[in-house]
């Protein structure tokens, strides 16, 4: 039986399955079976070749934004509008067969956008290209969906929007002791140590730092979840209504835009592609570092962009590969900081490192 087919059969004995106290724990076990094979519909076999691979294109630039949503909803003609990279446009469906790279240029960093084919549901269960497209969505930093809809579809696979991970920690092979430091309302340890039994980990420390949900629980189990933050993106906003638009401009986040009506309407929500990059740059939260040589001044124009909570070692890295080996100090201004490498770097922070 293949992977597709058990899940199937585990969905079904999970609709057929009454809830109530005595089948808790058996559905909490029928969960995380379920979660597992979910996972490996995406893990590259050497049977069915390509699955779970993405489309072969070169991560560049400081951050990758991956346009994601259904066939026609204006993917190519926003990539194509923000970018110098053409990718073809029309009015029919799957015109985009493949990932197209174009580079936005922002604030000194250099943002890679994927224009992506597009995705219809059941993409997930290998459906078009869903499987290669949801692969790719998973080394993005950010994605930018153009309908919503389709949120539950990369649930499924095991990616989480705007969702942090939850405060869960495991120890394996030691007593089998459960702490929870907060009161849990939405689970208990007999779930818990139910879901484990399953997955054979009986000798397992589990320390739990937040009122999670047992999916939470089989998410960081499971260990492959990517955590992603996303914008949904309403494009073509020219054909619908005043109200709707501003209704829907509203939700979290989300950004409405028409990539037709650029520059020509006047409203009271920003519905500019301006705006929309941005939004994309705060969602990044990318922190610009510039480095400065003794004696010389610093060039503004060409910064070091890294990861928030990133350190001086980060900057090191960011600059020569040799840098950190051969590291004495850092000075950081505005406040000529004496530093280490494991210094968390600020925004707009002038580094100078000083070597052996
Ligand atoms: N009215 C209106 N039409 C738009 C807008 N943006 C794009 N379109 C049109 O929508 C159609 C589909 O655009 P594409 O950019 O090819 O859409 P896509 O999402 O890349 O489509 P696939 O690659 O087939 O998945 C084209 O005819 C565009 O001209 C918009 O803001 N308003
Ligand atoms: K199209
Ligand atoms: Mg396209």
């Amino acid at each position: 039986m293949g992977v597709v087919e058990k899940i199937k059969e585990i969905e079904e004995e999970m609709a057929r399955t009454q809830k109530n106290k005595a089948t808790e724990y058996h559905l909490g076990l029928l969960k995380a079976k379920l979660a597992r094979y979910r996972a490996q519909l995406l893990e590259p076999t050497s049977k069915s070749g390509p699955a779970g691979v993405g489309f072969d294109v070169q991560k560049a630039g400081d951050a990758r934004v991956a346009l994601i949503g259904f066939p026609s909803v204006g993917k190519s003609t926003l990539l194509s509008k923000m970018t110098h990279t053409q990718s073809e446009v029309a009015a029919y469906e799957f015109t985009t067969l493949t990932a197209i790279p174009g580079v936005i240029e922002y604030q000194g960093a250099r943002i890679q956008l994927l224009d992506l084919p597009g995705i219809v549901e059941g993409a997930s269960q290998g459906r078009g290209r869903g499987r290669q497209v949801v692969s790719t969505a998973k080394t993005a930093d950010l994605i930018v969906m153009m309908l919503r809809l389709l949120e539950i579809e990369l649930d499924t696979v095991g990616i989480r929007l705007n969702k942090r991970k939850p405060d869960i920690v495991f120890k394996k092979r030691t007593t089998g002791g459960f702490t929870s430091t907060v009161k849990l309302t939405q689970t208990d340890e007999k779930t818990i140590r139910t879901i484990l039994a399953g997955y054979k980990l009986h000798n397992c420390d589990v320390m739990i730092r937040e009122d999670i949900t047992t999916d939470d629980f089989i998410d960081v189990l499971i260990g492959t979840r990517k955590y992603i933050p996303c914008l949904y993106v309403y494009n073509k906003i020219d054909a619908i209504s005043l109200e709707q638009m501003d209704k829907l401009a509203r939700s979290p986040n989300t950004v409405v835009i028409s990539c037709e009506l650029v520059g020509v309407l006047s409203l009271a929500v920003d519905i500019s592609l301006d705006y929309l990059v941005e939004r994309m740059w705060a969602e990044l939260s990318l922190v610009k570092v510039y480095t400065k040589k003794r004696g010389v001044q610093p060039d503004l124009s060409d910064p070091v962009c890294l990861r928030k909570g990133a350190t001086i070692e980060d900057v090191c890295n960011g600059v020569h590969r040799s840098l950190a080996a051969n590291f004495r100090y850092g000075l950081v201004c505005p406040h000529a900081q004496k530093v280490g490498l494991l210094h968390q770097v600020q925004d707009e922070d002038v580094v100078s490192i000083f070597t052996k």
